[in-house]
């Protein structure tokens, strides 16, 4: 089709074909941080969480699972957003259920992460402030 970027997996040099993979999931990592507001709240409150761990001497490694789950799922609703915009750029009920629907699993994952946040973070926080 005329006007697509080459595609990675056709260029003969494997090395350069996944770097240029690469370098087009960074570019949806950037639409993303770009237009998405929920997305950039996201990384902030995983960089928090992150520096909320090591200061209560907590094992980051579920704080870092949980910020892959919520930040991937939240760029799956991004895509999934920008190819409803396309399909159906006026209102469908079908439409809004894709939309919701996606959104619907960003929403079940950060709450799971607050969750486990919570029972991982607040027996240390309440002893290190002295409270329990
Ligand atoms: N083409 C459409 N047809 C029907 N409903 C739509 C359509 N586009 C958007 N909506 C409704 O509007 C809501 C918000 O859509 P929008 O594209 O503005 O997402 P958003 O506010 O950027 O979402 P998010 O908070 O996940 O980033 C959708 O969840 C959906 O209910």
């Amino acid at each position: 089709m005329a006007g697509l970027p080459p595609r990675p997996r056709e260029d003969p040099r494997p090395l350069k074909g996944v770097l240029r993979s690469f370098a087009y999931a960074w570019e949806g990592v950037g639409y993303a941080w770009r237009v998405q507001r929920n997305f950039r709240l996201q990384v902030y409150l995983g960089l928090l969480a992150l520096g909320l761990a090591l200061w209560l001497g907590v094992s980051p490694l579920p704080v870092l699972l949980l910020i892959a789950l919520v930040l991937s799922l939240e760029l799956l609703n991004t895509a999934l957003e920008a190819l409803t915009d396309l399909v159906s750029p006026v209102y469908h009920p079908l439409a809004k259920r894709a939309k919701d629907t996606a959104a619907a699993a960003v929403l079940v994952a950060s709450l799971s992460a607050l969750l486990v946040g919570l029972y991982l973070f607040l027996p240390p926080l309440l002893a290190r402030l002295g409270l329990s």
